[in-house]
């Protein structure tokens, strides 16, 4: 039984209230642990020693800043296993994706550590009797907030950008599952000092809000669902001018031409649509548009390597896929079957609750693929979070991109032809932010992740994500 602590002002603490919530292993329903549930007072506490740390801490050369993270990252990787055990247990992702996880909860801290002298700024000849120069200033405190479908991995990013640029910052990891946040926690309370940064567990619409609306938390990053995405634009405009990132969902399209090789496009469909991770991943490509010419051949060979997915323990290395992560987010998963089957979407496999004594308790659902499938049906229109992949038939390229364009998301898409100036016609006509060409799922620090359209605003993993961070100030001195 684990139980879990915040990071405030330097000090592992409970909730002044003395609430906590439950941690649930979602492959057993068991309680495996709790943590603070923050509240208001707790967000408050967070925020005046996050306040009193910042000057100091941004008063430090950029090279002590990167030290002291690589530090943290050394940290984590150190306490990598017993990280990796507690996230399994906590998310229900299997153990050997999640070891990449963890292994990128370090490297995220690394890459911006990295970028210690990106953050600078310019001189411009605007006039011939000033020296004109712009410097990048840190907001103060930041408050990010993050999902639970990579919650290490997130709550190290997290943290990575905003300190490398001189900010305080205050975390807050999701409710679903935070006790790896309690590890991080105890590595930045050993590493960084009091009140650089700080850990708030909770759920949203307590601490959450809370950072949202605190007035002295103008730099918000968050990552979770449009939604609550647009419910933090609101209640951040009722407070004051607040500079708000959104990383937000998908609908994200896989579209094969008929030049491709049937056996490859049904390879890479099943990895794109992130089975492993039960579709519980934000780039996943949940809809596949075959060409015509190779829709049969795709689908026979996608179906049998669907049907092969090893469904277990998700602590046992040969498992291919777990559970969603909490039941809540499984009934909706399994309401979207329901809306696939009454909008006339034919179920071509799964949609059901594996067979077996391992899975009688949990929230595991088979991985599933509809067939038959039409732009207007929700299943092509919402974002379902879970293993679920619904496929079209196309002929005509132009209609295509209609459809791949007629959600209201524009996170990833993965583009398969051999024929380049197709596929840069597609990536140019696609309205999504981040485009595979013959690739999916990767992800490149360096390069700007983020979406178009509801899928989010602002860009991370890359040097945009840390001057994010920093406000520009124009100085002009008079020669
Ligand atoms: N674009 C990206 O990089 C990524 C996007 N996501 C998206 O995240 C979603 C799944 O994650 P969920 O945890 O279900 O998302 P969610 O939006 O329900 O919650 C995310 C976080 O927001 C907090 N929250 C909820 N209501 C809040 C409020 N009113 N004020 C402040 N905070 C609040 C939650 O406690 C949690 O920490 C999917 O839509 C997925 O696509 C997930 C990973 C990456
Ligand atoms: O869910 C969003 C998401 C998934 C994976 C990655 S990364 O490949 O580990 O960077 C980032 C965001």
């Amino acid at each position: 039984m684990i139980e879990s602590r915040m990071l405030i002002g330097g000090e592992l603490v409970a909730a002044k209230s003395g609430e906590w919530i439950d941690s649930l292993n979602p492959a057993t329903e068991e309680k495996i642990g709790r943590f603070p549930s923050a509240a208001k007072e707790d967000v408050d506490a967070a925020y005046v020693a996050a306040e009193a740390a910042q000057v100091k801490w941004a008063a430090l050369s950029s090279g002590d800043r990167a030290h002291m993270l690589r530090n943290v990252a050394a940290g984590i990787r150190k306490r990598a296993d017993e990280v990796l055990r507690v996230e399994v247990m906590d998310t229900g992702n299997t153990i050997s994706k999640m070891k990449a996880d963890v292994e990128h909860a370090a490297h995220a801290i690394e890459y911006f550590a990295g970028l210690a002298t990106e953050i600078k700024g310019e001189t411009v000849p605007a006039s011939s009797d000033n020296l004109h120069i712009t410097i990048r200033e840190p907001y103060g405190v930041v408050g990010r907030i993050v999902p639970f479908n990579h919650p290490i991995k997130f709550a190290a990013h997290a943290l990575a950008a905003p300190l490398m640029a001189g900010n305080s910052v205050i975390v807050k990891p999701p409710e679903q599952s935070s006790l790896s946040a309690g590890i991080l926690a105890e590595i930045c309370k050993q590493e960084l000092p009091p009140g650089v940064v700080n850990i708030v567990t909770g759920y949203g619409r307590s601490a959450g809000d809370a950072i949202v609306r605190h007035p002295g938390i103008k730099r918000i990053a968050f990552t979770g669902s449009v939604p609550t995405g647009l419910a933090i634009q609101r209640s951040a405009a009722e407070i004051g001018v607040k500079c708000i990132t959104l990383e937000l969902g998908g609908k994200n399209p896989l579209i094969a031409y008929p030049d491709q090789d049937p056996e490859k496009i049904a390879e890479v469909a099943v990895q794109a649509m992130n089975f492993s991770w039960q579709g519980q991943s934000c780039g996943s490509a949940s809809r596949l548009m075959l060409h015509e010419s190779i829709y049969d051949a795709v689908m026979e060979k996608l179906l049998k390597r669907v049907a092969s997915i090893k469904m277990g323990d998700p602590l046992d290395a040969g498992s291919q896929m777990g559970p969603l992560n909490s039941k809540a987010h499984y009934d909706r998963v399994c309401s979207m079957v329901q809306a696939g089957l009454d909008d006339g979407a034919k179920l071509l496999i799964g949609g059901k609750r594996p067979e077996g004594d391992a899975f009688k308790k949990g929230y595991w659902l088979q991985p599933t693929v509809f067939g038959n499938v039409t732009s207007e049906m929700r299943i092509a229109r919402e974002e379902i979070f879970g293993p679920i992949l619904s496929v079209f038939k196309w002929s005509d390229e132009a209609e295509t991109f209609r459809i791949a364009n007629s959600t209201e998301y524009g996170l990833t898409a993965s583009i398969w032809t051999n024929d380049i100036k197709t596929a840069m016609r597609a990536a140019r006509t696609i309205k999504s932010g981040y485009i595979w060409i013959n690739n999916n799922s990767a992800h490149y620090y360096g390069m700007p992740f983020g979406g178009f359209k509801n899928s989010g605003l602002g860009r991370e993993e890359g040097s945009d994500e840390l001057l994010s961070y920093t406000e520009n100030k124009s100085i002009h001195i008079k020669l």
